[in-house]
């Protein structure tokens, strides 16, 4: 698959948008007239800066508003389009993307269109450019695909073709299946974009929420797909009008693209060899292999199938062993030759890692995932651009894959094991070492819990929120579930679950308003660890008794919960006795307590009753409230 990218996604000049799209690995770009007008090279600086970056110059866009107009404004027209043809020449360009026309279109007549659009290809070929005519969603007479490639089929000029933008056929809802049918020489460019699905008028929609391909929700693999059997081969350029990539990092938003479109091509191949006629999966691939466009793969991963540990990060760890400790959580020894220590619950892992001087506070650092083969899986996060981590280990330590996420979360890939254990908890000492956290074996007589990690919410920047779907979709095989919005005093948090088919890896991604770096977004909006108990009453019970502190929840929800709810007041009085919070759906019930935080992380204890598959979303407002209260009192 070819690759491009229109320099309207990235911010900067048109040089360093060039230079990172050479950098991404792109093959060619789309030149936004806007970034060429207001640039200070001439059109033949742009022709040999891109030929010194190996980058192609695809197609020159957009020319607005040419059809469907009267006589003397067609003039005019086709004036300004001989203007850009010979601009054209200059950059070496050869394709024009025309746009339906949206402003000026005064008369709805094919006939009209098809004549007006036939002049403009005569003329084109008089300067060796083709014309790709694109139906505008908002088109005020040609919004459909079809219509336009009706028009193009009905003018049947060499220089005049299609071309089909995603976003323009999907926001709609227009049948992909027909692209199949178009003659593959008359598609001239694919655009593909992204989006969510959002409920308000298209040209808004279009002009700032795209985004890359795997970040929105739709169907691109099968748009592909469609595109693909009709035999296009020409570049997929991605064309994503967005106003948080337009302001963030060029080199890291052309690194995301470039993943999207890696990950868009494995997809395409899947779903191609998914619904080919021909039986068996080895003869699918080979269908696939018919088509003239070459579709890349890419090393396969299943979803994880559970966490394996949790790390976070701290200068001083007394206050986070101390919390541990009273969540019932035992200390394993320290490791034999790194800073760090272990603490336990059943299977739920946390790793407290003093070596990081550069954090002074505690804060989650690391997330370790249990995964078929870390081999294969870290050959295909870093085909997709992850950065990798690289950690010192003895001759004889186990060596973790391990690549960064966005938000720099490290993720590590270890091997699962069938029991839940990890064999690297064998490089850590006896309990009852010296410095070894807190002395609580007294308290060792309350049986352990059975417990496993149970969810992990990460506070993310807003200018890698995007990124960071595609990447745990694209890397780690989580499905991005529909997103909420959690009101809290400091705005609205946007919280996106990234989960396993069976629940075992949850995810919480929460978008926190405003703050700039991921440090100031702690601050306010802490990250957890959620551990799932089998019983959350006992288990609180007993940290309470070890002198936990817990967040303390206001008597106003009790109230609520009661209204809500019409709980047994027995036990309304427990979960306001011990500071519990409670949800209930048709599939069940979930209770669960949140800590107070130390430095930016804090952790939250739960209990899934029945086939309950959230995470108590109603009770997210009253947490973020609580918090935000805490560090605003002083
Ligand atoms: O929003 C627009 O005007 C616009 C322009 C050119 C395109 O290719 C497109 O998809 C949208
Ligand atoms: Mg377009």
């Amino acid at each position: 698959m070819r690759t491009g990218i229109a320099t309207v996604c990235l911010s900067g000049t048109l040089k360093e948008k060039m230079q990172a799209c050479a950098i991404a690995g792109f093959d060619g770009i789309e030149i936004f007239e806007q970034d060429l007008v207001t640039s200070p090279l001439a059109p033949e600086d742009i022709r040999r800066m891109a030929a010194d970056l190996g980058l192609t110059l695809d197609l020159y866009q957009p020319f607005r508003d040419f059809d469907s107009v009267s006589e003397d404004l067609f003039a005019a027209n086709l004036r300004r389009a001989e203007a850009k043809f010979k601009l054209m020449a200059r950059l070496g360009m050869d394709t024009i993307l025309v746009c339906s026309n949206v402003a000026t279109a005064s008369i709805d007549s094919d006939s009209l269109r098809v004549e007006q659009l036939g002049r403009l290809a005569g003329l084109a070929g008089e300067h060796g450019v083709r014309v790709a005519y694109e139906a505008l969603a908002w088109g005020k007479y040609v919004s459909d695909y079809e219509h336009a490639h009706r028009l193009v089929e009905a003018v049947d000029h060499p220089n005049l073709g299609t071309c089909l933008d995603s976003f323009h056929i999907l926001s709609r809802d227009w049948d992909t299946a027909p692209i199949e049918a178009i003659n593959p020489g008359k598609i001239f460019f694919v655009q593909v974009a992204d989006a969510p699905k959002l409920s308000m008028d298209v040209l808004s929609w279009s002009r700032h929420y795209r985004v890359f391909p795997g970040e929105g929700q739709f169907e691109l693999a099968k748009f592909m797909g469609h595109v693909v059997r009709a035999g296009y081969t020409g570049p997929v350029s991605l064309e994503v009008f967005n106003d948080v990539f337009r302001q963030s990092d060029v080199e890291r938003t052309a690194v995301d693209a470039m993943r999207s479109l890696i990950w868009l091509e494995e997809q395409s191949a899947k779903w191609l060899d998914g619904t080919s006629t021909e039986g068996t999966a080895g003869s699918a691939a080979g269908s696939r292999r018919r088509y003239p466009m070459e579709l890349a793969t890419l090393p396969k991963v299943s979803e994880p199938a559970g966490f394996n540990f949790a790390e976070v990060k701290a200068e001083d760890t007394v206050q986070l062993e101390k919390l541990l400790g009273q969540l019932g959580f035992e200390f394993n020894g320290r490791h034999r030759t790194k800073d760090v220590q272990l603490w336990t619950m059943g299977q739920a892992r946390v790793i407290i890692n003093e070596q990081a001087a550069s954090h002074s506070e505690p804060a989650i650092a690391a997330l370790g995932f249990d995964v078929d083969s870390p081999l294969i899986a870290s050959a295909r996060a870093q085909q997709l651009k992850a950065p990798v981590v690289v950690r010192k280990v003895q001759a004889d330590e186990e060596v973790f894959q391990g690549i960064s996420a966005p938000d720099s979360t490290e993720i590590f890939l270890c091997q699962g094991s069938p029991d839940g254990t990890a064999a690297w908890t064998a490089e850590f000492g006896q309990p009852d070492e010296s410095g070894g956290g807190l002395q609580h074996s007294s308290l060792r007589d309350v049986a352990t819990p059975h417990a496993v990690i149970d969810h992990v919410n990460l506070a993310q920047p807003w200018q890698h929120f995007d990124e960071a779907v595609l990447f745990y979709t694209s890397a780690m095989a989580l499905e991005p579930q529909p997103f909420a919005e959690v009101p809290s005093p400091g705005g609205l948090v946007r919280s996106q679950v990234m989960q396993t088919s069976d629940g075992a890896v949850r995810l919480v991604l929460n978008l926190a308003p405003v703050q700039q770096a991921r440090s100031e977004v702690r601050k306010t909006y802490q990250e957890h660890i959620a551990f799932a108990v089998d019983d959350l009453v006992a288990t609180a019970r007993s940290a309470r008794d070890r002198g936990l502190e817990f967040l303390q929840i206001p008597a106003n929800y009790y109230e609520d919960l009661d209204a809500r709810f019409d709980l047994e007041p027995g036990f309304l009085a427990t979960l306001k006795e011990l500071n519990l919070l409670y949800d209930r759906d048709a599939n069940g019930e979930f209770l669960h307590f949140y800590t107070a935080t130390v430095g930016s992380v804090f952790f939250e204890m739960v209990e899934r009753r029945g086939n309950y598959d959230g995470y108590g979303a109603p009770n997210a407002p009253v947490r973020h409230a609580v918090q935000y209260d805490s560090v605003h009192r002083f």
